[in-house]
Order: C-alpha cells, then structure tokens, then sequence
C-alpha cells in the first residue's frame, strides 16, 4: 500500500459517462482521478453502441438502397460480412483503448487502472492489475459510474450450452447456421436484424406479446413484420423453460411443449448492476443493488456519493448517462464552490429533469424507431389527460421519395391540459435523424400553436409533423 492520494472528486469507470464526470470536474478546476479496470471508453465503445451500430449501418444502408430504383439493382448480392467485421474492428479501435485514454491526460485527469472500490466514505482503493493497491480520497465526490452488463436469467441448463450475451452478439467473427435469440427488448432486435442480414437463420423466442415492449405497440409490430420478411421467425408468447447442448448443437424447450435446435444462443434479457464488487458494503449500501439517486445524481441518503449512467437505472442509454454526467458535474462544482444549487428548479443546470419527461432513444433495426418522452400508456398510467394522433409516415411525399414501399407510422402524445407534446414515436427509414425535432419539442415544451409555425422543408420525411399538427388541429 502506498500513501494516500487525494483528490477533489475520484470517478469510477470510465466508460463515456464517467469519461463526462471527469470531464466536467476537470472543467471547473477540481483535480480528477478516474478508475478503469477494462478498457477506457467502456462496454459501450467496444462491446454494445459502437460495435453494433459499426454492424448494423451496412445492414439497413443495403436495405434501403434495395428499396431505390437506379440502385437496386446493384445491391441484391450477400453482405461481405467479412468487411462489415473489419468496419466493425475499425470502429472499436481493434480493442486498444490509447486514444481514449490520452484524452482523459488532455482534460487533465488522472488515470489509475485497475478495480475500484470504495473503502468507507470519500475513499476509494484501486487493485491494479499486478496486485498493488492505490489508496486515493476524494474531498468532494466519489463519482460511481461502473455501468451494467447482460443479466442473463436462472434458465435451466443456461451454465452448460455456452449463451452468447450481447458482448458476444457485438463481437463475434463466426457467423452461426443458426441464431436462436431469446428476449424481445432492443439488444435482442438489433442483434436479430444484424445476424439474420449476415446470413444466420434466425429464430427469436419472446417471452411477451410484442416486440419492443417499452415503447408504442405499433413499434414492435412493424419491426417483427420487417424481421419475418427478412426470414427471421418471430414467435411471440413464448418462454424458454431449459437449454441444453450436445456439440454443436443447442436445443431450448419452450413452455407448453416443443424444442427450438441452433448452433448459438444470444440470451438478450435485460441488464444488471455492476456494483456487486465495488465496496457497497463499507458505506452502508448493498452490493449488486441499482443506485438509485435523486436528480442531481447524488446517492440518496448521502452528501458525497454520486451515481450515473447505467449504474443508476433511470435510463439505461449513452447519451442519457452522459447528460447526467454534465449535471452531476454541474451539482459536484457548485456543491465545492459553495454556490446554491437549485434543485427545486425543474429545467435547471443541477437538475436531471429530462429522465422523467424526455429520454429520446433509436433503435437501429429496419425500420428504425424513434421515440422520445412518454409513450400514451405511460402518459395515461401517469394520470395525465392526452390524446394520440396517428399518421402514417407515407403521408409525407418525402418518405414516399426516400425509398419504394416506405413503412412507417407516427404518434404523437399531447397533453390536452397543456397543449403539449409529451411524446412522440417514429417508425421507418431515417426516423433516427427526425427524432431530434421530437426531443427539442417535448423537452421545450413548446405550444402546439407554435409548433404550427415550425415548418418542415419539402419533400423531407420530416413533413410527418405537419400532418400529425393538421390531424390534430382538424379532429
Ligand atoms: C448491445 C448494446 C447496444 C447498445 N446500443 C446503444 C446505442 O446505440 N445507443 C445508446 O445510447 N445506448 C446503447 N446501449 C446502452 C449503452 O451501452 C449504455 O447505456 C452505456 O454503455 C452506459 O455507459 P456507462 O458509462 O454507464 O457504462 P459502461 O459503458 O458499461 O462503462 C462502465 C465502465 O466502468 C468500468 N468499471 C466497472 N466496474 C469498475 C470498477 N469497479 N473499477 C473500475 N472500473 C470499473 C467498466 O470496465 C466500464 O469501462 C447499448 C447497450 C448494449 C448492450
Ligand atoms: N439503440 C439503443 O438505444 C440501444 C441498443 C441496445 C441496447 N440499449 C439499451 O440497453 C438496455 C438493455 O437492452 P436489453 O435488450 O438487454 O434489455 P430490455 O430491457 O430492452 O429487453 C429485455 C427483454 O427481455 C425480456 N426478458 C426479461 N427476462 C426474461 C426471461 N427470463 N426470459 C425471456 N425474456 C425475458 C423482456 O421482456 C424484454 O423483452 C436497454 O435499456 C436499452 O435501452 C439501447
């Protein structure tokens, strides 16, 4: 054990939200330390967001362009999946983790590698790798920003056949005869759309009635329509019950009767914690718990433990994590410099608000969807009074010019009290460069009457929201 080092605030993990944590400290003049015991940048630069967008751009940029004469001619061949593996290592940087890491020297943090822990308030021990261990305190802040990974649930037999996760699913090189994915939710799309275009039959056991549960019904049902007629078989109501492998083969049993055979299995079922080994226990906390914090990310119940990103639940997505990591900065600054911290002000720069009323997020399958805010259950199950509107995406001349047989629907959630948007959905082509509008308009709370006045260009797919703002206005 060497002396102690202290600091003002100590983050742990570095993936892109604790790398945003750091990056705010260091920009109000507090001294940083960040803790990494993989690679800086974290799952979601090589194992979840960038691999799998590196994946899945090929995937739907031939898709589409199979949907545009003058051009479909020329894209009807098979993916070369071995370019797509080699965008793919592009992208993650084969793994090496040197340019993220000077970036953190350039913002002025400093870097220790190995596992951190917390040992009792305000400190933090770091094994590295070679055993030796680092004591550092932290004047102001502990900043707990370790992520989660695959939770993969008690299945019979599970231990035994070898599951792909979606590390697997984001980093293998061999294309499996057969897929057999279980889960319905956003890993388990996105992993199905890319591995079927890669050549893989792929079969996915849902558990629930729907594709993409968390978000508007018609989501999953275009989504499960598109997969099916890429040759993918979609079956819904329909729970693994065991697994087993005999050599190159794995056999689920479904609940009711019935076994499904392929070569992998991608269990796609969720997300758990990673905070089983980071000291919870020193401070009171449990290990493998959720942190669960209020909105200027400060742990609840104490005044110096700060938790963002995934780590914290609210909103298990990069860029959301990240705009956490910007108020938490915020709150830690102004919390050291004295300055009053308004968290009773809902939109303010220590307040996290947009958890609760506007998380935007894309899922890149084919089609894409995109949603921002509550979606009409949501908006109802929280006692508000709203009304949807429906349109098809067609009804703008822009989706009908973007690509042949443009499918697409969208919504939008108003509040009838307020005459705001309180959410909106996408589906179809290139919805994930339109959210952004959504996001500005429910985040902003702009008047629907003003809205009215936000006109979309011709011919843009995004002259859907004057047909969502006449059908509206007219019904
Ligand atoms: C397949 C997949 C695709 C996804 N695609 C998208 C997408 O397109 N868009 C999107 O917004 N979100 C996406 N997500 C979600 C996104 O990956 C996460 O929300 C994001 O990675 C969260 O960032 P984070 O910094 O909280 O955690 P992470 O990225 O997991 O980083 C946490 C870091 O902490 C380190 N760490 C953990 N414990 C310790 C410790 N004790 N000491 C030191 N270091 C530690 C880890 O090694 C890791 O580097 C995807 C997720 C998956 C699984
Ligand atoms: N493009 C993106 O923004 C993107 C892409 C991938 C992942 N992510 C994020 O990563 C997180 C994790 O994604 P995910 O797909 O793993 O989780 P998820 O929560 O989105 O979906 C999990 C699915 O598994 C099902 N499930 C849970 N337990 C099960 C069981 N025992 N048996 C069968 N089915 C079961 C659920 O009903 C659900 O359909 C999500 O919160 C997502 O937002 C985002």
């Amino acid at each position: 054990m060497t002396d102690v080092i202290e600091y003002d605030v100590v983050v742990l993990g570095a993936g892109p939200v604790g790398e945003n944590v750091a990056d705010r400290a260091r920009a109000a003049g507090l001294s940083t330390a960040i803790v990494e015991s993989e690679l800086v940048g974290g799952d979601c630069s090589y194992y979840a967001c960038v691999p799998s967008k590196a994946m899945l751009r090929p995937v739907i940029a031939r898709a589409e362009a199979r949907r545009v004469p003058g051009v479909k001619q020329d894209v009807q061949g098979p993916l070369d999946v071995q370019a797509v593996f080699a965008h793919r290592k592009y992208w993650t940087a084969n793994m090496q983790d040197g340019g993220q890491a000077d970036w953190l020297t350039g913002i002025g943090a400093d870097l220790f590698r190995g596992q951190g822990r917390i040992a009792g308030p305000r400190h933090v021990t770091v094994t590295a790798p070679d055993g030796g261990v680092q004591e550092l305190s932290a004047r102001q802040a502990v900043a707990v920003c370790t992520g989660s990974r695959a939770a993969l649930p008690a299945l019979p037999g599970l231990d035994t056949v070898r599951p792909w996760d979606s590390r697997t699913a984001t980093s293998a090189d061999q294309v499996p005869g057969r897929l057999l994915v279980v889960g319905g939710g956003v890993v388990a799309c996105e992993m199905a759309t890319a591995w079927q275009a890669f050549g893989s039959e792929v079969t996915m056991l849902v558990r629930g009635q729907g594709l993409l549960p968390r978000m508007e019904p018609f989501a999953g049902e275009l989504v499960a329509e598109a997969l099916r007629e890429a040759g993918a078989e979609v079956r819904t109501g329909t729970a693994v019950s065991s697994v087993a492998r005999d050599g190159d083969t794995v056999t689920a049993e479904v609940v009711g009767g019935g076994t499904v055979e392929a070569d992998e299995i991608l269990v796609a079922t969720g997300r758990a914690p990673r905070t089983e080994d980071i000291g919870l226990d020193t401070i009171g906390l449990e290990p493998g718990s959720w942190l669960s914090v209020d909105d200027t990310c400060l742990v609840k119940g104490t005044t110096w433990l700060y938790a963002c990103g995934d780590v914290n639940h609210r909103a298990l997505l990069t860029h959301q994590g990240k705009y956490q990591a910007r108020i938490a900065g915020a709150a830690i600054a102004a919390r050291a410099q004295g300055v009053p911290i308004l968290e009773t002000d809902p939109w303010g720069s220590h307040t996290a608000t947009a958890d609760h009323a506007a998380v935007p997020q894309v899922v890149f399958t084919d089609p894409e969807v995109g949603s921002v805010g509550l979606t009409l259950a949501e908006a109802e199950s929280r006692g508000l009074r709203v009304r949807a509107v429906d349109q098809e995406m067609t009804s703008a001349e822009g989706a009908g010019l973007y690509a042949e047989d443009y499918r697409g629907r969208a919504r939008m959630v108003v509040d009838l009290d307020r005459e705001v948007l309180v959410g909106a959905s996408f589906v179809g082509a290139g919805v994930g460069e339109l959210l952004h509008s959504a996001t500005v308009a429910v985040a902003g709370e702009v008047p629907l009457d003003r809205l009215w006045h936000a006109v979309p260009s011709f011919p843009t797919i995004s002259e859907v929201w004057l047909r969502l703002l006449e059908a509206y206005r007219d019904n």
